[in-house]
């Protein structure tokens, strides 16, 4: 089939590389041209045949809205947009209202992969009408990874995104779980090599995955991050979980904590704990570190 696909990033272009490798064409825009087939959208509209996808593949939030508002006036009643990005999940119906005013279907979906995608498969999870994921079908079977799993259609508007939440929020709690482990292991004199302790539980613990297979590779490029800073940024799934947590009264106090430990990553010294030594020493004369 063919495809419009905007924003040809990180992963957008790869994506491109892998849908083109199952045999379909893909047009790509994005708005640095070295990147694009076409230069704008009207250009990638016109050259996609009725009815047309498009993959909107860009930064969640203004970026999407942008191209969702673009793309509403320039498709045409039967086509579909597809949002692949990290979309809130509460955009999703808002996208769908606004394109099926005008006749538009909108699939939302969320993708999961990063670098390693273009050769592994991306895990995709949709939500939207079966007659628009349908239509969208033959891409997400050339994206997805072999085999049985990894693609899900998660149900109605704006549940493939809330499932990548979800799904991103448990990656900040793994990665948080192996940090703290890492941090403990360097900190004691009995335990000689590390990294080696991470590599063997690669194979048969309970907790190999692929993320400690990353963390393998990471230890092998730097043994003990002496390159990088400790600080963490984030993108907005970790915080948005914990919100719909708070909506619907789950406790999820392993995601939260992860999420709170990148806020601390940014700062260099503690204001709280700057209240909590004054307390300590207005209460029990506690010695306090002054600058
Ligand atoms: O979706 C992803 C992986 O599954 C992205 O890499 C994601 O943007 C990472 O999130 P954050 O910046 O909040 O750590």
């Amino acid at each position: 089939m063919e495809l419009g696909l905007v924003g040809l990033g990180k992963m957008g272009g790869n994506m491109r590389e892998r849908i083109r490798r199952a045999g379909h064409t893909v047009i790509g825009y994005d708005r640095n041209p070295d990147l694009a087939d076409v230069h704008s959208l009207r250009e990638l509209v016109d050259s996609l045949q009725a009815p047309r996808v498009v993959w909107v593949m860009v930064p969640a939030g203004a970026a999407t809205q942008s191209t969702v508002d673009e793309l509403a006036e320039l498709l045409s009643p039967g086509d579909i947009v597809v949002d692949g990005g990290n979309s809130r999940w509460t955009d999703d119906e808002k996208h769908a209202a606004e394109l099926e005013a005008k006749g538009i279907g909108f699939v939302d979906c969320g993708v999961s992969g990063g670098v390693w995608g273009l050769e592994n498969g991306y895990a995709l999870m949709y939500g939207g009408d079966e007659k628009n994921v349908a239509a969208v079908q033959p891409v997400f079977d050339a994206l997805k990874p072999e085999g049985d799993f990894g693609a899900v259609h998660a149900g109605k508007v704006g549940a493939g995104h809330f499932a990548k939440m979800v799904h991103n929020g448990i990656e900040y709690a793994m990665m948080q779980a192996y940090a703290e482990g890492w941090e403990l292991l360097e900190k004691v004199d009995s335990v000689t090599d590390v990294r080696e302790v991470f590599r063997s539980w690669q194979e048969g613990t309970v907790i190999r995955s692929w993320l400690l297979d990353l963390a393998v590779n990471a230890l092998d490029e730097d043994e003990h991050l002496d390159q990088l800073k400790g600080f963490a940024q984030d993108s907005g799934e970790g915080r948005w979980t914990v919100e719909a947590a708070i909506d619907n009264a789950v406790p999820l106090p392993a995601i939260t904590a992860s999420l709170f430990a990148r806020f601390a990553s940014r700062q260099d010294d503690s204001p709280q704990m700057k209240m909590i030594a004054a307390l300590r020493n207005q209460f029990g004369g506690h010695a306090v570190e002054k600058k």
